[in-house]
């Protein structure tokens, strides 16, 4: 896709935030060119005149596997913000996860998408995370996300040079002058532990999913601490650099969870035969995160309609050239290989 015109769309401050990637940027491309390298194998002379990309996920039917991963500071893209991503979602039948560093407060954002996610992020002061998780369970979220791969920030090199500031994120009520991302991220709490995780699940009330496990001994130390759900993730390439990819991590993930949680995977899902190849490898539902900000950026909310409506058109159209017509019959056989 040409992206040319984004860097004059959002300046070098913001383009710089979402687009980069930690360190030299290997894992960043590597997200995208991982998912390319899995081969799809094709099934002729299957009826395919009916096709049904519904998934299930957290015990319930859901119209689409693509959920919209939660992303920060998103009043910095377009006007409207979270608004715009929600409503984009909301309007393709597409899940949506709210990330706890928004620039629109939850309760604004949950009556607008049906079954929102909260995305938590464990701050120094954990009273500020708790009462989040208040106000995800008040206005309607049905999960909370914790993200756990954020001890401290990722080497960002684009925002060491462009000294990038945020305009008052509301979920932190901070007043007061715009932070530089160096600021933001010193309110993570990095002595996080396996220990901490308990607390955090018993004070959600609803479905806990770890975000940001690479592992599977993590993911399954996941599974005993009671998460419903894990999210593979390298943070789309903005935390460690040079470590593996969804893609890679995926397999050896689900085979160690073993059905026992759901297993979701995100960074590098461009197109809808991306979010086939998932399924493929055993992930119940995909996020997709900066295809949805640079709809955003160019449109608001028709912009993120758009970008979601041509995935899930993607989809339709792999399902029915794979001949596999339900997303829920995807498996290891529809590919050549894995990664
Ligand atoms: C600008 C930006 C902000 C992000 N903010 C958050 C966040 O607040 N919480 C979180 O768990 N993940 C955050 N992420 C990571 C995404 O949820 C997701 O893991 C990643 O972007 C997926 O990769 P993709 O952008 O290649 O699709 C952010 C990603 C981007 C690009
Ligand atoms: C303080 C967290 C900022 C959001 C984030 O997760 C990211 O920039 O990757």
């Amino acid at each position: 896709m040409d992206d040319t015109d984004l860097l004059d769309i959002l300046g070098d401050g913001a383009h710089g935030y979402f687009a980069g990637g930690a360190g030299d940027e290997i894992t960043l491309r590597a997200n995208e060119t991982s998912w390319s390298q899995v081969r799809l194998a094709p099934r002729v002379l299957v009826d395919v005149s009916e096709r049904d990309p519904s998934v299930t996920l957290l015990g319930k039917q859901r119209p689409s596997p693509i959920v919209v991963a939660p992303m920060a500071y998103q009043k910095h893209v377009c006007p409207d913000g979270e608004l715009a991503s929600a409503r984009g979602a909301a309007r393709t039948g597409s899940g949506y996860v709210l990330s706890s560093q928004t620039t629109t407060a939850p309760t604004v954002v949950g009556p607008e998408v049906s079954d929102p996610w909260f995305q938590l992020y464990v701050f120094r002061d954990r009273q500020v995370s708790l009462d989040l998780v208040a106000q995800a369970r008040e206005s309607g979220y049905e999960a909370l996300v914790l993200t756990v791969d954020f001890p401290v920030a990722g080497w960002r090199e684009r925002d060491k040079r462009t000294g990038f500031r945020v305009e008052h994120p509301v979920a932190l009520n901070l007043d007061g002058p715009p932070l530089t991302t160096e600021e933001l991220f010193a309110l993570h709490d990095p002595s996080l532990t396996w220990d901490d995780i308990g607390a955090f699940a018993e004070a959600a009330g609803m479905p806990l999913l770890l975000k940001g496990v690479l592992r599977p001994d993590d993911a399954e130390r996941a599974v005993d601490a009671g998460a419903a759900g894990i999210i593979v993730s390298n943070h789309g390439g903005r935390q460690l650099d040079t470590v593996l990819t969804g893609a890679e991590a995926l397999p050896p993930i689900v085979d160690a969870v073993a059905g026992r949680a759901d297993v979701l995977v995100d960074g590098g899902i461009r197109r809808g035969w991306d979010v086939a190849k998932a399924l493929a490898l055993g992930a119940d539902a995909a996020l997709v995160g900066r295809p949805v900000l640079w709809g955003m950026a160019r449109g608001g909310e028709e912009g993120a309609v758009a970008v979601l409506e041509q995935l899930h058109a993607e989809l339709d159209s792999t399902l029915a050239l794979l001949g596999v017509p339900n997303a829920r019959d995807l498996d290891r056989g529809a590919l050549v290989s894995q990664v």
